[in-house]
Order: structure tokens, then sequence, then C-alpha cells
């Protein structure tokens, strides 16, 4: 069976199956000191869908894509004004702890653990409680799988992960990161230090989760966005801060957009 472990008030563990999770942005403000990264932004990132955030650099979408998972409140002198619904649920009711483990982040650089390859997946669930042997043994298989990269190293669990190329390193990170069965995964330009053939093995399997995760994903490469996204929202900057300026399906933002500056940056006009 599937498990997913969460924590209760007690902090007892608790299995029951991973499910996607609908996301609600509304009126996002984020500030940093006097810098206003992001002015009132708003989207939705449905179950079962890829969301893309797309626009020039600077213009806040790493800001937006940490906030809903609190990790801005590592940063001094951030401040967050708005509302992250998760399934309805305003992420500030939700500990830490649950928040961190209902969803899942992967970041530009691979950065695995200095640890082997199996101790990468294993790390996270022990964190969370899950110490029987042959639970972690499955579970280490069972994501390894899900990116494509048992065959590729079911040999080599022990050694070094720093062994791995950088493709497969990024998709270890994912792995690890979908070790806890999160219910969203969030991107932020997962591709960006990989090759084509590494960036579309990384594509495909996002395409093969999303099913049962919602997928959030920062990209500058709008073939990327065109080729994986269902919505995508369109970042910009304007004098008060960085926003929204438009969010869409595929047919919708690169061929009938509503706001110019959509048309602009998506025909490689402006950004
Ligand atoms: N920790 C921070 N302290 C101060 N300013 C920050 C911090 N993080 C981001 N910023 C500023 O907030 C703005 C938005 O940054 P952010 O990284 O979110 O944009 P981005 O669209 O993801 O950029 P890129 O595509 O280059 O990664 C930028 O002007 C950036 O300089």
């Amino acid at each position: 069976m599937g498990f997913l472990y969460r924590v209760t008030k007690h902090d007892e563990p608790l299995y029951c199956q991973a499910q996607a999770a609908r996301v609600d942005i509304n009126q996002l403000s984020i500030k940093y000191k006097n810098k206003q990264a992001i002015n009132n932004a708003s989207l939705v990132a449905q179950p079962g869908q890829i969301t893309a955030l797309i626009g020039p650099s600077g213009c806040g979408k790493s800001s937006i894509l940490s906030s809903i998972n609190r990790i801005h409140q590592l940063v001094p002198d951030c401040c967050v004004e708005g509302e992250i619904k998760l399934d309805g649920v305003n992420i500030n009711e939700i500990p830490d702890r649950l928040l961190r483990q209902r969803i899942g982040m992967v970041f530009q650089q691979p950065n695995p653990f200095p640890l082997s390859v199996e101790e990468n997946i294993r790390f996270p669930l022990r964190q969370y409680g899950i110490s029987n042997k042959q639970a972690l043994k499955e579970r280490v298989e069972k994501v390894l799988r899900e990116v494509n990269l048992w065959e590729e190293v079911k040999q080599d669990l022990k050694a070094s992960a720093f062994l791995l190329s950088g493709g497969q390193q990024q998709r270890l990170c994912i792995a690890r990161s979908l070790a806890l069965e999160p219910d969203i995964l969030l991107l932020d330009e997962p591709c960006s230090a990989l090759d084509p053939i590494s960036t579309a093995k990384i594509e495909s399997l996002l395409l093969g989760l999303k099913d049962k995760i919602t997928i959030i994903i920062v990209t500058h490469n709008l073939a990327q966005a065109k080729r994986i996204a269902d919505q995508i929202s369109v970042c910009w900057v304007n004098d008060k801060g960085g926003c929204i300026v438009e969010s869409g399906g595929i047919d919708k933002i690169f061929n009938h957009p509503t706001h110019p500056t959509t048309h602009f940056f998506c025909n490689g006009l402006q950004g």
C-alpha cells in the first residue's frame, strides 16, 4: 500500500494515500526590506495539472514559489501579505513540519546530500519517523523507479550521490522530494543546468507524476512551458513590483493572449 506520512497533533505517524492538492494564491505581496518583489499576485494551481510560472529575470517567480511552502520565513526582513490556501486551508494554519511534508521542492542546481544514493531517500523518511528497514527499502526503490533512475543506480545504491551525472542527481533530488509522498511539488528551473536529453527525462517524469501531485514549475524555457504545462502564469515587473499579468492554458497564452505584455514576452519581443 502506498502511504503518506502525516504528523498529527500528538506527533504520531498517520498513513494514508497521497492526494494532489489545489493551491490558491490570493493577492500575494512579498517585500524584502524596502524592495517590493511581488505586488498583489493571484493564481490557482489545480490538481492533476502542471502550472508554469514564466517571465523575465527578477520579476518574482522564485519568490512566489517559495512563499507556498513558507521557506521565505528563513529570509530576514521578508514580509509576506495575502493568502495562500492548500485545498481551502490557509498555509498559516498548517504546522511547518506538515507543510514541508505536503510540499516537495526542487531547485535549479541539483543539491543531493553528501550521502549515498539510497541515504538521500532514507534521510527525509527517517526525519519523519519512518525507520522500519523493509519500509525504507521499498520506498527507496519505489521513488527511484518513479523518477526512472532505478535501473541506472540499483547496483550502486551505496555509492556517493555526487558520482551521478547532473541529470541523474536532479532526478535523485526529485526522488528525494517524492519520498514523503507530497501533494504538491514545486520546481524552480529544475532543468536549467541540464542537457536536452536529461531535460527530456525530467519533463517526461513530471508528465507522469502530474495525475497524483500538483506541480508548479518556474521555467525560463518557453518551449518547455509549451511542452509540459497545462496552465501558465505570466509574471512581469511594473513600477509597483512583480505581478502576474495573465494566466491561462497554452493556446490562450501563446496564441490568444489578452495582455500585450504576454504577446511581447511569449514572442521574444520583450523581456
Ligand atoms: N533574499 C532577498 N533579499 C532581497 N531581495 C531579494 C531577495 N530575494 C529576491 N530578491 C529580489 O526580489 C526580486 C524578485 O526575485 P526572484 O528571485 O523572486 O525573481 P525571479 O523572477 O525568480 O528571478 P530569476 O528568474 O532571475 O530567478 C528581485 O528584484 C530580487 O533581487
